[in-house]
């Protein structure tokens, strides 16, 4: 049995704006595929944009467009059926285990009172598997370490096959072996990707784009290189940018230095 790929969704947002002034509005278009990362300081507005995207906060203004409908005139099990989030704040069910956890993500997907499918149990096997959590599978979440907890989260939104992937700072507690695999799963997944990150290393080799808030407006929206100038991350943080010294260190994993030692 194979998982089907998810097919990646068109996002835009319309002048999508949320509170008095803790978000000011934001217009972008983000094609199917493309991986977008959200940059700025703590309270710059980060969260607030992701929760808009992923239909937590109706927006003030505007509209959140998913394949060209607003998100709030579609059902929200439909929403749910193409957006999935990993979010900082995690369950709070404790007792259950994590391919339960997990298999929380088929639930979307699943007719009413129907119960797991053949396909949901290999879809779920396969999100475990990919996370490296089949020895995790029958431990209670509350159990595992932060970083433990933050792979079952991806686990989770893996099942759930969405064609949108909303990541507010997944590398949170991931050590970097894990930081890395977790970034390369998720650009790899076939899914558009908007994910909110605090390492401007990291984010240089994950995103395609990127949106740089600052105090709750956008400073610039383009592509990676053309946006991470040293002007830009003053504007956006307040510190200078200086090039590498020798003591610091680019990071890939060990599989992709083997590639590039063979290349
Ligand atoms: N429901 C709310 N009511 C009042 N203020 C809010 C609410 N939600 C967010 N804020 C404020 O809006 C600002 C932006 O918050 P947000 O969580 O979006 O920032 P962030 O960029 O994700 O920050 P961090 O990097 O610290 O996680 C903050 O000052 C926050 O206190």
């Amino acid at each position: 049995m194979s998982c089907p790929a998810p097919i990646p969704a068109a996002l835009t947002l319309e002048q999508v704006s949320w509170g008095s002034g803790i978000l000011a509005p934001v217009t972008l278009t983000l094609a199917p595929g493309r991986v977008l990362g959200v940059l700025g300081a703590n309270g710059a507005g980060k969260s607030t944009l992701l929760r808009l995207i992923y239909r937590f906060h109706k927006p003030q203004s505007g509209r959140v467009l998913l394949d060209g409908q607003d998100i709030h005139a579609m059902p929200a099990r439909a929403v749910a059926q193409r957006v999935a989030a990993v979010l900082q704040e995690q369950p709070t069910d404790f007792a259950l285990t994590v391919a339960e956890i997990v298999a929380l993500g088929r639930a979307p997907h699943r007719r009413a009172l129907a119960g797991p499918s053949a396909q949901d149990a290999h879809i779920v096997d396969h999100a475990l598997e990919r996370l490296s959590l089949h020895a995790f599978a029958a431990r209670p979440f509350g159990t595992l370490s932060g970083g433990e907890r933050q792979r079952v989260m991806v686990a989770r939104a893996l099942a759930q096959e969405p064609g949108l992937i909303v990541l507010d700072e997944p590398t949170n507690h991931l050590d970097i072996r894990h930081q890395l695999e977790v970034l390369r799963l998720a650009r790899g997944l076939g899914a558009t990707v908007v994910a909110s990150l605090h390492d401007l290393n990291l984010v240089q080799g994950f995103a395609d784009d990127l949106l740089v808030l600052k105090d709750g407006q956008p400073l610039a929206f383009g592509p990676v290189a053309q946006v991470l100038t040293p002007e830009l991350i003053a504007r956006a943080f307040g510190v200078h940018a200086h090039p590498r010294g020798p003591a610091q260190f680019d990071f890939s994993l060990f599989d992709d230095m083997q590639q590039e030692r063979r290349a």
